[in-house]
């Protein structure tokens, strides 16, 4: 078996120790064995006066494998427990009797940044990364961090990178005193050879961060900031105990010593890598990497092209929100409208917009001015003759003209509502350029954006597309092409439950509150009324006309909008916002309710106003799950975990339950179905379960599984 830790001794006595586990040197038992040999090694021989640890090809560490967390583990003694963190970490090496300096490049993470707090010395090139992220997959840093980091940065600075897994770059860690001095790559391991010798022969500090004192802040003060620290988690994510346990280890150090809190803090790792949040954040972190994938495409490793300008087809409010993306990451925007007085509206509302951003960011007075510098309005096309990408917002064809006056390397997107793939550029010859790209339900400020890859996208144009969603900061997701059927879809048919039960009679902001408890950003109507309820009975109506059957036609979004109640645009929807957006009942909400019941040939079933919380959630996403099968199983979606990513990135879905697929599936198909089943004998074709479902609950399968084996 091959040595996962390489030794070298120069001349000068020190010996480099380089982990070795490409591409990211990740750890595991076995490297952290071998580190502990080597090291030992090391220390033995009469020719080595300091040490140097570093990681190959310039990434030191990126932690551990995450694939090892999230299972169920036997129980382990306490030798066992806190044999890596102790025995290894903290005993040879922060123990040992000749200096270890850190030599850090490239990434520095979880268990990869806590070998480096127990050495003597860290040095760091400005772009190295460090952090410890191990409370985004629900556990707590296991070899140590959550005491060396506090006393080498203190207690506040602390906190906030382990609770929020925040990474730094070596530079701002240098100004946190979490690095001792900042080299560049190619003199990284010169600088540190010199600053463990110096060590060793007394010209340096010899520092034990586990007992170091001077950076944490004094008993009381120590605590009043872990009491308000528990508050604020409890806050936030009132469903986790990863942070509040990760606090109290934390506290224990303080308290009872560090080496005491060490064991502690093995015993909640044991614990919580178990957990199922555990298991389901890897999930997630995994899906997200998987959904950068896109088969036939990113294997070819082509480059992505530059746009530099966009233009934008009409669209009104929505497409000045994407114009107003744009040009706050720097793109040259055209703005086509048809005639004067649309266009000048939208110059406006892109103006108005572009002001409260810089307002909310208080940037200064002439930042929305050089912005705006980046727009210009146009009634004909004479400016799209270099233009790299065009982003129709209306328009259900794309005409052969247009085509004619762009670039030939122009691609072509719809961004429409109603797009139909069918009609969109049948008459051009550029099919190969032509895509459906949404900013997410038409509302720009969620972290994803959907690529609709046509029948005839060129590989080049999804990649273009993908590096152009990701310099917004959004994560791009590429699905297929199948009658308008998308990501959107799965959202319409968990708002569209949502406001089922509503005219079934559950309070609206029950339905809110359920969710809220669940673990969404948003309840759905709070996401209605951010969406805009004109966009969303948009939505609704085209839905309803291209899938009749399985639709629900709902009176609620029409009788609040002929009242003036467009949601967060006006101010007023399901609920009424004051002038910092702060979000109150709508008084009149029963009254509008009322109205629909009037209207609806669906009699109020009393039975569903004693549902429970858990039962709400059911029913409301339930549908969601079933329209996701569907989309999993015709090909529309690469692969089920995507839909989780979706819905993490654009519901609000909580990240802890692993995404609507994931989550759904921990019921069991049987379940899943059954439910759908009876609530369709009641309620309609709008909750029956799709084939696949049915299918998956015959054979009592997993519904994650089988659609692997089905399309994988
Ligand atoms: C006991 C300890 O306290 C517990 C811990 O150490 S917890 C672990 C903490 N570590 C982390 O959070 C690091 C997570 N990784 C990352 O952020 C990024 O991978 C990175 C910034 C290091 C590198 O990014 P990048 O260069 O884009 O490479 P990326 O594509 O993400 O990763 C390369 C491969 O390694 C995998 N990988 C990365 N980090 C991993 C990890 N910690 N465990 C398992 N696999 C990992 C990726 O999934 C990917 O696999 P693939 O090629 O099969 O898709």
């Amino acid at each position: 078996m091959a040595w996962k830790t390489g030794l070298d001794v120069g001349a000068d006595g020190v010996a480099i120790v380089a982990i070795n586990n490409p591409p990211l040197n990740l750890l595991s038992v076995t490297v952290m064995l071998d580190l502990k040999r080597t090291i030992e090694g090391a220390l033995l021989r009469d020719d080595v006066k300091a040490i140097v640890v570093t990681g190959l090809k310039g990434k030191f560490s990126a932690g551990f494998d995450v694939t090892t967390f999230g299972g169920r583990q036997g129980k382990r003694t306490k030798k066992e427990l806190g044999f890596m963190s102790i025995e290894i970490v903290t005993d040879t090496l922060e123990g040992a009797k000749k200096p270890l300096v850190a030599a850090i490049d490239g990434p520095a993470f979880g268990g990869g940044l806590e070998i480096a707090l127990a050495c003597h010395a860290r040095i760091s090139t400005s772009t190295a990364q460090l952090g410890l992220t191990e409370l985004q997959y629900g556990i707590l840093p296991g070899l140590g961090g959550t005491q060396r980091l506090p006393r080498l940065v203190g207690l506040t600075k602390a906190l906030e990178m382990i609770l929020m897994s925040k990474r730094v770059s070596g530079e701002e860690a240098r100004t946190l005193t979490l690095v001792d001095a900042i080299a560049p790559a190619d003199k990284l391991l010169g600088v540190a050879r010199q600053w463990a010798l110096d060590i060793a022969e007394c010209r340096r500090p010899w520092i034990v961060s586990l007992y170091k004192i001077d950076r944490l802040e004094p008993f009381v003060e120590a605590r009043a900031i872990l009491k308000s620290a528990r508050l604020e988690v409890q806050r936030q994510n009132p469903n986790l105990v990863h942070q509040l346990v990760c606090i109290d280890v934390i506290e224990h150090g303080i308290v009872s010593g560090p080496r005491n809190a060490l064991w502690k803090e093995a015993e909640a790792l044991q614990e919580l890598r178990q957990s199922s949040t555990c298991k389901s954040l890897v999930h997630v972190f995994f899906a997200q990497r998987q959904v950068s994938k896109v088969p036939g495409v990113t294997e070819r490793k082509f480059l992505p092209r530059k746009f530099n300008k966009v233009a934008l087809i009409g669209g009104g409010s929505m497409s000045s929100e994407v114009a107003k993306l744009l040009v706050l990451n720097n793109y040259q925007v055209i703005l086509k409208e048809k005639d004067e007085k649309s266009l000048l509206e939208q110059i406006n509302r892109v103006k108005r917009k572009l002001q409260s951003h810089a307002k909310n960011q208080k940037a200064d007075q002439y930042r929305p001015q050089k912005f705006f510098s980046l727009v210009k309005g146009v009634l004909d096309y004479d400016d799209f003759k270099d233009v790299e990408l065009v982003i129709e917002a209306e328009a259900e064809t794309l005409s052969l003209n247009l085509e004619k006056i762009c670039p030939p390397h122009c691609i072509f997107t719809s961004n429409s509502l109603t797009f139909n793939s069918k009609s969109f550029g049948e008459k051009t010859n550029c099919h190969d350029r032509i895509a459906g790209i949404h900013f997410f339900c038409q509302s720009p400020n969620l972290p994803l954006m959907e690529i609709v890859r046509m029948k005839n996208t060129s590989p080049q144009v999804i990649i273009d597309l993908m590096d152009f969603g990701r310099k917004l900061r959004k994560t791009p997701i590429v699905v297929g092409d199948l009658e308008g059927r998308s990501f959107n879809s799965l959202l319409i048919k968990y708002l569209h439950a949502a406001i089922f039960l509503a005219e079934e009679g559950v309070d609206v902001y029950l339905i809110d509150k359920a969710f809220t408890n669940f673990g969404m950003l948003l309840g759905p109507f709070r996401m209605i009324d951010m969406l805009g309820l004109q966009v969303f009975e948009a939505i609704g109506k085209m839905y309803v006309e291209t899938f009749p059957d399985s639709s629900y036609r709902s009176k609620l979004i029409s009788i609040l909008r002929h009242c003036d109640n467009e949601g967060e645009s006006n101010a007023q929807g399901f609920y009424r916002y004051d002038n910092c957006g702060m979000a109150t009942p709508n008084p009149e909400i029963n009254k509008y309710l009322q109205k629909a019941e009037n209207t609806s040939y669906m009699a109020i079933e009393p039975e569903l106003t004693k549902l429970s919380n858990d039962e709400m959630v059911e029913m409301i996403l339930f549908p969601a799950l079933n329209e996701a099968c569907q989309l999993i199983s015709k090909g529309i979606v690469i692969r089920p975990s995507d839909l989780d990513v979706a819905s993490v990135l654009g519901m609000g879905f909580p990240a802890y339950r692993g995404g609507i697929v994931y989550w759904s599936d921990t019921f069991g198909s049987p379940y899943v179905h059954s439910n759908l089943e009876n609530w369709s004998k009641v309620h309609g074709e709008f909750f029956k379960p799709c084939a696949y479902i049915t299918e998956c609950a015959a054979k009592r399968v997993s519904l994650v599984v089988h659609l692997y084996f089905f399309f994988v």
